[in-house]
């Protein structure tokens, strides 16, 4: 692929397009907020000048709703060879097309199982779909010059393809992504109005589970509009638990003993049924879930200090597979745990102990 037009320069399209502009490919960028387009281009992502020709492959990425018309649109001028959106849910837009009567060889919907809880071109990055599965949804009708251009894309954004059929893809995403969104949504909904003494709590536990509660929520109106179904049959098995769990704990405020003792067994099935749960998501880079040993260090908050931990790991020869960060309220000082291979933590703590960092139990 040599030239490529990003339709929609928000989170998504700027960060393939930088992904892509980084590898070598001619890359215009056009969105309805002018604004957008230009931030783009001064991050580095291509240029804002109109295509003079045919571009190779077309990226529309804005939001659900409008991808339909965007692609018509892109596809009456001619613009391109290829077409491909990138939207969240797959079945409704491409029903539109259906009905919109457009030809749909050229076109293939995609989705990138990667993203963040910030929109916009300043919150983009060319890594952002590193090792992350991106789902394409190729048809009986789509060219295989399409499919290919697609999987090049791919290829350069360094993402996983994963070839699915569009409504089994909607009905996955509403289990792994739409779902949670809601329910951490729900989450932090009840700290709106907490007290103060309460909120100074927070842990790292309400950080993870809250985390996507700070997402755009006109574009997730927009994405969770185009799945509705598959989402509510989801949301009604978590309301269900969340019925029995409420029961199971007014029984633990029951004088009788058996009924203790019932209301005790349904939490634990719950809590158990997480586990199992958990267990199941994948690890890095979609990697089977890996078991990994923890090693926390005690950091202050001061720039740098990460760069010199893994600086310090790396010169102990340990690979660090993940890392999280707690931060300790109203404290210049933090926990960096770090994640490594069961066999390379004992080498980590001491290599990290000989260069006098502090190292938490
Ligand atoms: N945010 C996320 O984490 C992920 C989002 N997606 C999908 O990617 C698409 C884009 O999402 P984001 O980049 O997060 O949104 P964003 O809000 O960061 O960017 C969307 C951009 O599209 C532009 N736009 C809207 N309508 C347009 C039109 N008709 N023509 C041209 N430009 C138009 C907006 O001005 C904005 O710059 C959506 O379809 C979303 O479902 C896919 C994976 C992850
Ligand atoms: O931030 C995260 O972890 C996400 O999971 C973001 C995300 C949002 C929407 C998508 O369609 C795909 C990924």
């Amino acid at each position: 692929m040599r030239t490529a037009l990003v339709i929609g320069t928000g989170l998504i399209g700027t960060s393939a397009a930088l992904a892509l502009a980084g590898r070598g490919v001619t890359v215009h960028l056009v969105d309805h907020d002018a604004a957008q387009a230009r931030t783009a281009a001064a991050l580095g992502a291509g240029t804002d000048a109109p295509p003079e020709g045919r571009v190779d492959l077309a990226v529309i990425a804005v939001p659900p709703a409008h991808v339909a018309a965007a692609l018509a649109g892109a596809m009456k001028e001619g613009a391109a060879r290829g077409y491909l959106d990138v939207a969240s849910v797959k079945g409704g837009p491409r029903r539109e097309l259906e009905a919109a009567g457009v030809d749909l060889s050229a076109y293939i919907g995609s989705h990138p199982m990667s993203g963040k809880e910030r929109s916009g071109p300043l919150a983009a990055s060319a890594d952002l779909f590193e090792g992350r599965p991106w789902v394409l949804t190729p048809t009986r009708d789509t060219d295989t010059e399409v499919l290919n251009l697609a999987l090049e894309l791919v290829a350069l954004c360094r993402a996983v393809p994963v070839v699915m059929d569009a409504d089994a893809h909607d009905r996955a995403v509403a289990l792994v992504s739409h779902t949670p969104q809601l329910v951490s949504s729900m989450v932090a909904a009840r700290l709106r109005e907490a007290d103060e003494t309460a909120v100074r709590l927070c842990g790292q536990g309400i950080r993870d589970v809250t985390r996507i509660a700070a997402s755009d929520p006109r574009m997730w109106v927009d994405i969770l509009s185009a799945n509705p179904g598959p989402v509510a049959d989801v949301l009604a098995g978590v309301a269900s638990d969340l019925e029995e769990t409420v029961r199971s704990l007014r029984s633990l405020q029951a004088a009788d003993a058996s009924e203790r003792s019932a209301g005790a067994a349904g939490i634990e099935d719950v809590l158990r049924r997480g586990n199992a749960g958990r267990a199941r998501v994948p690890g890095k880079h979609g990697a089977a879930p890996a078991s990994y040993e923890t090693v926390a260090v005690l950091i202050s908050d001061q720039p740098g200090e990460l760069a010199r931990i893994f600086a310090d790991a790396g010169r102990g020869g340990v690979n660090i597979e993940d890392v999280r960060i707690e931060h300790a309220t109203g404290q210049q000082a933090g926990v960096v745990q770090l994640m490594v291979e069961p066999s390379a933590a004992p080498v980590l703590s001491a290599a990290l102990r000989e260069r006098g960092w502090a190292l938490r139990q």
